[in-house]
């Protein structure tokens, strides 16, 4: 019966004397070795398995032995650590099986200590739990950037502007933020189609975030067609400076805009505010002052930079 059940279990189990000598070899251990037991039973398991020795699971079989400790392999550090195979396509191709195995002290009457070792095959759950990962990150993705830009969102920025005001104030360095409308994108979408003002917004979009240079730096789309960029550690001269970049950068792009004034290209007005050491203030203040920027640009002509300070 016991040997019947032994082998009909869906569990590697293998028994080695003193010696470290295989004396029980079950069905399963067969199946996903390659390895009958008349090639196994009386030889040394590491001579079965060779690049076992000074692993963690030879370490693990000579506590069981020697002192009576038994031992659970944790499945993230030690993923597959016998050669053993789900099938011969996987043994063909190489791929081990994903195997969580706890070896325990057996006290045999009459003989010295033995130990059992149980393997078991944890591919399919290793499998789901990285499904799962892939899925969180990707939801996480998702929630911090914008759907048709790629860049971050307005949450993003919200969290990220908070962060680096707090950070600011602590650490007393400036901070500058920019607000950044595309000039006239009612008219453009009136003029060339939604589906191309999509494009469009996609190409300012991209190339802003392509002219900012540091790590930190962070640009996310504000809401329809406004941008904002959280600027640390860079004074109220500094973020003049990247936003007249920025400015040129959009114009650059020559993309036609036949319902504009002007150029008849597409344009950025931005508003700049910055929070210097000396004057500490609220992120709304901040917010309202590169606001109130923007619009002084948009009515001083569109496609310039504006600076209000908080
Ligand atoms: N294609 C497209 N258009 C958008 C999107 N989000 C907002 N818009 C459009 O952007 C336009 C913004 O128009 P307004 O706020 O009136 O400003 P404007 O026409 O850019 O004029 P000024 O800002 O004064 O230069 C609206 O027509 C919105 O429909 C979007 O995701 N895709």
């Amino acid at each position: 019966m016991l040997e019947h059940v032994l082998g009909a279990i869906d569990v590697g189990a293998v028994v080695l004397d003193a010696d470290r000598r295989v004396v029980l070899w079950n069905r399963w251990m067969a199946q996903h070795s390659g390895h009958p037991p008349a090639e196994v039973l009386g030889r040394d398991f590491l001579a079965v398995f060779p690049d076992l020795r000074g692993k963690r699971l030879d370490g693990a079989v000579r506590q069981a032995l020697r002192d009576n400790f038994p031992a659970v392999l944790s499945q993230t550090l030690h993923k597959a650590p016998l050669a053993l195979y789900a099938d011969r396509a996987a043994r063909s191709r190489g791929v081990r099986m994903q195997q969580a195995v706890a070896v325990t002290p057996l006290d045999v009457a009459g003989a010295a200590r033995h130990c059992l070792i149980q393997v078991s095959d944890v591919s399919a759950a290793v499998h789901r739990e990285r499904l799962l990962r892939d899925q969180a990150m990707e939801l996480r993705s998702q929630t911090f950037s914008d759907g048709l830009t790629g860049i971050a969102n307005r949450r993003h920025f919200d969290l990220s502007m908070e962060k680096e005001q707090r950070r600011a104030k602590r650490t007393g360095i400036s901070l500058t933020m920019l607000m950044i409308d595309i000039d006239f994108f009612k008219a453009y979408n009136d003029h060339y189609g939604h589906q191309q003002g999509d494009d469009t917004l996609i190409r300012v979009a991209n190339a802003l975030a392509g002219s900012l240079q540091r790590p930190l730096d962070l640009i996310a789309r504000y809401g329809g067609e406004e941008f904002a960029v959280v600027l640390p550690d860079m004074d109220s001269a500094g973020g003049a400076r990247v936003a007249e970049n920025l400015r040129q950068r959009i114009a650059q792009l020559a993309i036609p805009h036949a319902a504009a004034t002007g150029s008849r290209l597409v344009t950025v007005s931005i508003g700049v505010a910055t929070q210097s050491p000396h004057n500490p203030v609220e992120v709304v203040q901040l917010i309202g002052a590169a606001d109130r920027a923007l619009y002084a640009a948009k009515r001083c002509g569109r496609d310039r930079v504006v600076i209000e300070n908080p």
